[in-house]
């Protein structure tokens, strides 16, 4: 479904501020697979996720989705595969539009072009049934303008926006760090039921090492862009962030960022 295989990206390569981002980096993602990944400040995390949708060029090794090697391919061609939901609650959708324009075209999303944000009556329903697994009320203000709603419900719809289509990969960039504890849980919850509801494959960076630990059946630790702790299904679910933290003790030089939340 996903595989990195030795992936390498520098940043100013062959200057004195030459930085190693990602250091031959290897990791699959088989159908179904939730990864959360953790890690020190500057790890990598971030631009693993860049690499993968094609945002940053590698400067080695591979990126193959669902069989296909796209490590040439711009991020544009990639998004037919890749979706993704970013830290800021204003980034995934358009405020400007209503609730039913900006569904209109997420959901038509590798469709092919036409039809863009027109609304139809057949697609009012769907979106009304899909808002409504927020249970935000949603469904009732399918004219509202986006940039009416709060950051939480921003988010539960940029959620539902990159989930809807299926994606052959979802990447999930902090998406709950800009929110209030009680908003963040709800993404939370909203991501796991979102994921199995369409048996997503899903890679998601966070903070939160409860976060980190409750979603998902595989866990990974990044530092200096390796990785150097892979959790198995079997283990992850007794682990707790105590262990975590008693590992990553153990990696010479490291410390878990600073933004690590630990409940
Ligand atoms: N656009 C860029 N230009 C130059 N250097 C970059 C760029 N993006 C990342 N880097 C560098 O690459 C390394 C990895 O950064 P990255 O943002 O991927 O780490 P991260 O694990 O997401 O960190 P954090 O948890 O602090 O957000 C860092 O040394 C960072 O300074």
């Amino acid at each position: 479904m996903l595989s990195l295989d030795q992936v390498t990206k520098r940043f100013f390569p062959g200057t004195v501020n030459e930085r190693v981002a990602l250091d031959q980096l290897s990791l699959t993602l088989n159908e179904g697979d939730f990864v959360t990944v953790i890690g020190s400040n500057g790890a990598g995390k971030s631009t693993m996720l860049n690499v993968i949708s094609g945002r940053y060029p590698t400067d080695g090794g591979c990126v193959v989705i669902d069989g296909k090697d796209v490590t040439k391919s711009p991020e544009h061609k990639r998004a037919a595969w890749v979706a993704r939901v970013f830290q800021d609650p204003m980034a995934g959708t358009s405020p400007h539009l209503t609730i039913e324009e900006n569904l209109a075209i997420a959901f038509r999303r590798g469709q092919g072009r036409g039809l863009g944000m027109a609304v139809t009556r057949a697609g009012r329903e769907v979106y009304r049934e899909a808002l409504a697994t927020l249970e935000l009320g949603l469904e009732n203000r399918l004219q509202m303008r986006v940039g009416m709603l709060s950051g939480g419900q921003r988010q539960a719809l940029s959620l539902l926006m990159a989930t809807y289509a299926q994606p052959s990969i979802l990447l999930l960039d902090e998406h709950t760090a800009a929110l209030d504890p009680s908003r963040a849980e709800l993404i939370t919850r909203l991501t796991g039921e979102a994921v199995a509801r369409h048996n997503l494959t899903a890679l998601m960076v966070t903070h939160n090492m409860h976060q980190a630990i409750e979603l998902g059946n595989r866990l990974i630790m990044m530092h200096e862009g390796r990785i150097v702790l892979e959790v198995d299904e079997a283990a992850k679910r007794s682990i707790t962030a105590e262990a975590l933290l008693e590992e990553f003790s153990k990696i010479k030089g490291a410390s878990l960022s600073d933004r690590t939340l630990l409940d």
